[in-house]
């Protein structure tokens, strides 16, 4: 049966005056967070529209060539033929550009064709005909790893009702406002640890870099920033990451996320048969990168179980604490996997996006201005006050700042979901359990649906007429991210902190983006910063 649904050209194109955001009834998953401007009114699928043209058959949507076992790689290696799976991104764009909005291709390892969409209505198609339970395919070297090690999938990878179940255990302990709040005074010392790191680090590299004239490398104090954070919320105590002596374990973790980022796009563009038999050094170092993540969220995870058999207390109101009180359905395998991914998709994103800001901050001064103002105006000139949640819930430019961020420098390129039901999108008629690719930076980057698309302007966010599935940074519905209250709140007080206590010099824009899961910088990313007047002092 081929559902009809009408083109979400029909909706309404509404933003800061959308209503609650609203998804399906099995997901009780945030109600509009405060950085949530571009979501849709809601995800609940209009009447159909009986005018609606007859689809167009599927054979009908223009095809990638394809040859066996490398799928349609060929094709992708023409159109960017240096580090083709590092430059995924580049490929999707030249794919719209040569195919249409709506193509059909081959992924190396796949023996079905997915369909890539770089059209917000069509993303809407997809999205409205996603189900209850929505899909969305894994990477194949890591569901490979986790099942050869027989560890559960883990919630990013689980589908059906084993990712229900394991997505709602995760959901209320790290989405629910009480719950992150519980966690602001941890968070907010580790931020003020954070600056006090980047004042030592700039003195250390000289004056020339104290006086914001020398580029600063930020990437692994930003990282090492964002798990502590992270561990707070999980694992219910702050890990050491951001002390003279970094615990090893949090540098474990620093280098075997960086290395899973490096090794996934070049792994999964091979044929299966190489990287199943790790036949390539970067198949093999891709492998252990894995390997030791799960060994190190394993020693981390028994520790503190162990810790909080003597301490209960410790672990009230973490994701750990939550899921072992009260739900018995969850293993401690599932807990392993599901901890797994939550520090995977939790330490990158959140970085990237906030070293991306940084960098935009720094080339757009009028932008920087206008946001100190706003968090002055808001928290006050003194940089010791600590920021709190009445606080963030009265900032506005910060989260168009944030918005415009991951509109300009996405961290993920593409979504991903299965059809659950054939439907009809743009035009054709495509069957249920079709793999879709939403090409969402390449609509973030079109100037059909974003004026002037390279120019980084955070009051677009206000001004409004922005199609509302053109930009999801935390994608959609029942599967939509579940880090997000955290990931806003950890980047807001981030900047909360930095611009009160630093200017962010002019740095020119990274050179070079590439694929590593996330989009990140093929080298450090270019910031320089310079201490306000006193400001730094009193930490
Ligand atoms: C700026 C930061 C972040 C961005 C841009 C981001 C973006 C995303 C996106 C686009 C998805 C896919 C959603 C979909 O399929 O509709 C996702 C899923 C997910 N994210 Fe995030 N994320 C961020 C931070 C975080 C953090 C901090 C955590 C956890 C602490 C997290 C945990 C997850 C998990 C577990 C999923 C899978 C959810 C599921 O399949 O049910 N993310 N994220």
């Amino acid at each position: 049966m081929i559902a009809r649904v009408p083109s979400a050209a029909a909706l309404q194109y509404r933003l800061c005056a959308a209503p609650a955001y609203r998804i399906s009834d099995t997901s009780k998953v945030s109600a509009r967070s405060w950085a949530s401007l571009a979501n849709p009114a809601s995800s609940s699928v209009p009447a159909p529209n009986s005018a609606a043209p007859t689809p167009k058959p599927f054979d009908a949507i223009p095809s990638v060539p394809r040859v066996p076992l490398l799928g349609s790689a060929i094709e992708f290696g023409k159109l960017e033929p240096k580090d083709t799976g590092k430059k995924f991104h580049h490929v999707v764009k030249k794919l719209a550009a040569k195919y249409g909005p709506i193509v059909r291709l081959r992924m190396p390892g796949y023996d079905r064709d997915a369909v890539l969409v770089t059209d917000p209505d069509m993303v809407a198609d997809v999205h409205r005909n996603e189900g209850p339970f929505p899909k969305r395919p894994g990477v194949l070297t890591w569901l490979h790893m986790r099942e050869r090690r027989q560890v559960p999938l883990g919630v990013v990878f689980e589908n059906g009702h084993e990712w229900k179940k394991l997505r709602l255990a995760v959901q209320a302990p790290i989405s629910q406002p009480k719950n992150v709040n519980a966690h602001f005074p941890a968070i907010n010392t580790a931020t003020v640890q954070a600056m006090t790191n980047l004042e030592q680090g700039l003195r250390e590299a000289g004056p020339q870099t104290l006086a914001g004239k020398d580029p600063f490398v930020m990437e692994d104090l930003v990282m090492r920033w964002t798990i502590e954070a992270v561990s707070e919320v999980i694992l219910g105590q702050r890990l050491g990451a951001l002390d003279a002596h970094p615990n090893p374990l949090a540098r474990d973790m620093v280098r075997t996320v960086n290395a899973m980022g490096e090794t996934t796009g070049p792994v999964v563009m091979l044929p299966t048969f190489i990287w199943r038999n790790q036949l390539t050094r970067t198949a093999r170092e891709h492998f252990t990168a894995m390997e030791e993540m799960m060994d190190v969220t394993r020693t981390l995870m028994d520790t503190t179980l162990t810790e909080c058999a003597r301490d209960p207390a410790k672990l009230q109101g973490t994701f750990l604490g939550h899921v072992l009180q009260r739900d018995t359905s969850i293993t401690r395998a599932d807990l392993l996997s599901t901890t797994v991914d939550l520090l995977i998709a939790g330490i990158d994103t959140t970085s990237r996006t906030l070293l991306n800001a940084m960098n935009l901050l720094g080339r757009y001064p009028s932008v920087q201005r206008k946001l100190r103002d706003e968090i002055v105006r808001v928290v006050g000139e003194n940089p010791n006050v600590a920021v709190d949640a009445a606080h963030l819930a009265q900032f506005k430019y910060l989260k168009n700042v944030i918005m415009e961020t991951t509109r300009v420098c996405a961290v993920f390129p593409i979504n991903m979901r299965f059809l659950a039901q054939d439907a009809v999108v743009g035009g054709y008629a495509v069957p249920r359990d079709t793999e879709m690719m939403l090409g969402m930076e390449a609509i973030a980057h079109n100037d059909k649906f974003f004026a002037d698309p390279d120019t980084f302007d955070p009051d677009r966010w206000d001004r409004g007429g922005i199609h509302p599935f053109a930009h999801l940074p935390f994608g959609f519905g029942p599967r939509m991210c579940v880090g997000r209250r955290i990931a806003e709140t950890e980047m807001a007080m981030f900047l909360t902190h930095l611009l009160r206590r630093f200017e962010i010099r002019p740095s020119p824009a990274p050179d070079d983006v590439v694929f590593n899961i996330v989009l990140a910088t093929a080298t450090p990313m270019p910031l320089r910063y310079r201490p306000l007047n006193g400001a730094t002092a009193a930490v």
